[in-house]
């Protein structure tokens, strides 16, 4: 079996006296991309940060295709390209003379470095901007040469940490695409508070709560358990709840107000097909009807309080 790119065990970090990570697990494969989802302070630059070696854990071994960053961290990093929440861009620099300063920082060879750097401006779609300073670039194409310098030594995993933040809805849509296009033939580990992000990016989630892992497993199984079990239902002659429960998959029905109800349901998404027909039939005359979708924050809090240690990554 192959190696996998990344494997963490038991790692946890202190800031003098806080904890800002405790005893995470995880293991990633060779490609794809993982989310690492958390709201602000949960912890995910402190992993990433440890993850690429500019932060030395407390406790815990972070293994880079096997290798040991803390034992061996020449050979794990040659192995790691890594965007920080702050990419550390030159301004005053054009983007040649920043990706051959990067490269060299790699220890690339003269003679690897020129077709390298080309092939990264072009994965990045920055090569037109070659001789431009950085600062004179927007947010979004910043952001693409920070993506660039990160993946100039071709590195097996990729690490950017909240890649898409501060930038406008169309430079968000370009990161992306070029995110999933990294991401074909290597590792790429991402975090971000926007969970639409990591369902459109994303095969696995990693959610961090409280410097703790509260849910890991395919998005898949994450949209299963956060999908809508309820519904709100405004209808001009509501009908009594036992009339709601003869349809199909109901299982609770709580009226709110004299036209008002919710709607429990056993997960199938049809339930709204099977409410209007009912509607329709018995001429209910259905005003609204709505899925309650859970937010972000419901779901970290539901996550956090069941203590969901799911760790079969
Ligand atoms: N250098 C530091 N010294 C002390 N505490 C820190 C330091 N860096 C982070 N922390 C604390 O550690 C916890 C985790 O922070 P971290 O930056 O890893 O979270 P995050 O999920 O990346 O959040 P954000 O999205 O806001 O960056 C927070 O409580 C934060 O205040």
């Amino acid at each position: 079996m192959q190696e996998s790119i990344l494997k963490i065990k038991h790692l946890s970090h202190r800031y003098s006296s806080n904890w800002a990570i405790r005893d995470i697990n995880m293991e990633i494969g060779q490609t794809g991309i993982v989310g690492l989802l958390g709201s602000n302070g949960a912890g995910k630059s402190t992993t990433m940060n440890i993850i690429c070696g500019a932060l030395n854990q407390t406790e815990g071994d972070v293994y880079i295709n096997g290798v040991n960053i803390k034992t061996n961290p020449q050979q794990a990093k040659s192995n790691i390209g890594f965007l920080p929440q702050n990419p550390p861009l030159y301004m005053d620099f054009t983007v040649d003379e920043y990706l051959n300063y990067c490269a060299g920082l790699r220890l690339m060879s003269k003679d690897s470095m020129k077709q390298a750097i080309k092939d990264a401006k072009e994965r990045c779609g920055v090569e037109h901007f070659s001789k431009r300073l950085i600062k004179n670039l927007s947010g979004g194409y910043r952001q693409r040469v920070g993506i660039a310098q990160a993946i100039v030594h071709k590195p097996k995993l990729v690490v950017l940490d909240e890649p898409t933040n501060g930038l406008d809805p169309n430079q968000i849509t370009e990161v992306r695409a070029l995110i999933k296009d990294i991401a074909k033939d290597r590792a790429v580990i991402f975090s971000s508070h926007v969970l639409s992000e990591v369902q459109v990016l994303c095969k696995d989630i990693k959610m961090i709560e409280n410097g703790r892992i509260v849910f890991a497993d395919t998005m898949d199984a994450f949209n299963n358990y956060v999908e809508p079990h309820s519904l709100l239902v405004s209808m001009e002659n509501l009908p009594p709840e036992e009339d709601l429960l003869r349809i199909n998959g109901i299982n609770r029905v709580d009226t709110l107000t004299a036209r008002q109800a919710r709607i429990y349901f056993n997960g199938d998404q049809d339930i709204t097909e099977r409410v209007v027909a009912a509607s329709v039939e018995n001429n209910w005359r259905l005003r609204e009807i709505v899925l309650d979708k859970t937010s972000i924050d419901e779901i970290f809090a539901q996550l956090s309080n069941s203590s969901k240690q799911i760790t079969n990554s």
